[in-house]
């Protein structure tokens, strides 16, 4: 079998600092993803090519669909509701209140509509922070929060199988995919296991997503790449190399969601780096992948 080749483009040049969070709304054909730093929520219209941005008053880190409207965000250590029009965040609940340097990272809505976020302590410099601060959660749709472990580094990407009987999961640190047994009925969580283990080269896994086929793809931060895995072999299947190193976080999205997104940083670099890379912190569309993903799931609450 011949790989599809893939066309890289850097549709979005305004150079967040750090972009995490794609997330596709087919209903308005735009990318939504967060700058983490900036404190922005932005929505690019795929059509009209505008961008929309909300700003908060703390570290936004992921950004989910609502059933009943609007959005969720993570922000500082808040699930909080966010409604576009009169751009305003309503506190759903609040984690890690003992621990002031503590903010939530990278989040994804389950497919019962629990949205799952972790914490860690904040960043002197990317990747770098007192270890082990983080934990993962979840908000139910009745607003009330699950903790299911701490002891977490950066907490990073996450997924669900397509039959819904695992969790993926990351925790930047550890330098592994990590897969638990998944009760969809409770949202529990169980039998810890390592699919995949980084190479060197690869750098820090972060953020990921699913394909049709049931694949894992990491985004690659400082290896500028995303990776394709099989979870199940542990294999890795496919690298696909990006013109920036700092890869944050990747979803498919576009027609049939066949067309795959990608986040970048420019947090971090020199100068000299950034005269390299004049699209760091720049969005990237990936087409020609030959594969699709899936539709991400909405809040339910
Ligand atoms: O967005 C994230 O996941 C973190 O907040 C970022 O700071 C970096 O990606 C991380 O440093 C890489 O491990
Ligand atoms: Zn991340």
């Amino acid at each position: 079998m011949t790989m599809s080749s893939a066309k890289i483009e850097c549709v979005l040049r305004e150079n967040w600092r750090c972009g995490e969070s794609p997330v596709w709304e087919e209903a308005s054909n735009s990318l939504l993803f967060v700058d983490i730093p900036a404190k922005t929520v932005c929505r690019w219209d795929s059509l009209s090519k505008q961008v929309q941005q909300v700003t908060v008053d703390a570290p936004v880190s992921s950004v989910a669909l609502r059933q009943s409207g609007g959005y969720v965000a993570t922000v500082g250590t808040k699930f909080c509701a966010l409604n576009w029009e009169d751009q305003s965040a309503v506190v759903l609940a609040t984690v890690d209140k003992d621990k002031k340097n503590n903010r939530f990272n990278d989040g994804k809505v389950d497919p019962a509509g629990r949205y799952f976020a972790g914490t860690m302590a904040e960043e002197t410099a990317p990747a770098v922070l007192e270890r082990r601060q983080g934990s993962l959660y979840s908000l139910f749709p009745d607003h009330h929060v699950e903790k299911y472990f701490d002891q977490v580094d950066i907490s990073n990407g996450l997924d669900w199988s397509l039959d819904h009987k695992i969790f993926y999961y990351i925790d930047s640190l550890s330098y592994s995919v990590d897969a638990f047994d998944y009760d969809l009925q409770t949202g529990k969580i169980s039998n810890r296991r390592s699919v995949y283990k980084l190479e060197k080269e690869e750098q820090i896994p972060d953020g990921m997503c699913i394909d049709v086929e049931g694949k894992l793809w990491v985004a690659c931060y400082n290896g500028g790449r995303v990776i394709r895995l099989d979870p199940e072999t542990g294999k890795r299947l496919r690298t696909v190399k990006l013109p920036v190193v700092k890869t944050t976080s990747c979803c498919f999205g576009g027609k049939d969601y066949s067309e795959m997104y990608v986040t970048s940083a420019r947090d971090g670099m020199d100068p000299e780096g950034l005269l390299q890379q004049p699209e760091a912190g720049g969005i990237f569309k990936i087409t020609g992948l030959g594969v699709k993903g899936i539709p991400p799931y909405p809040y339910a609450g």
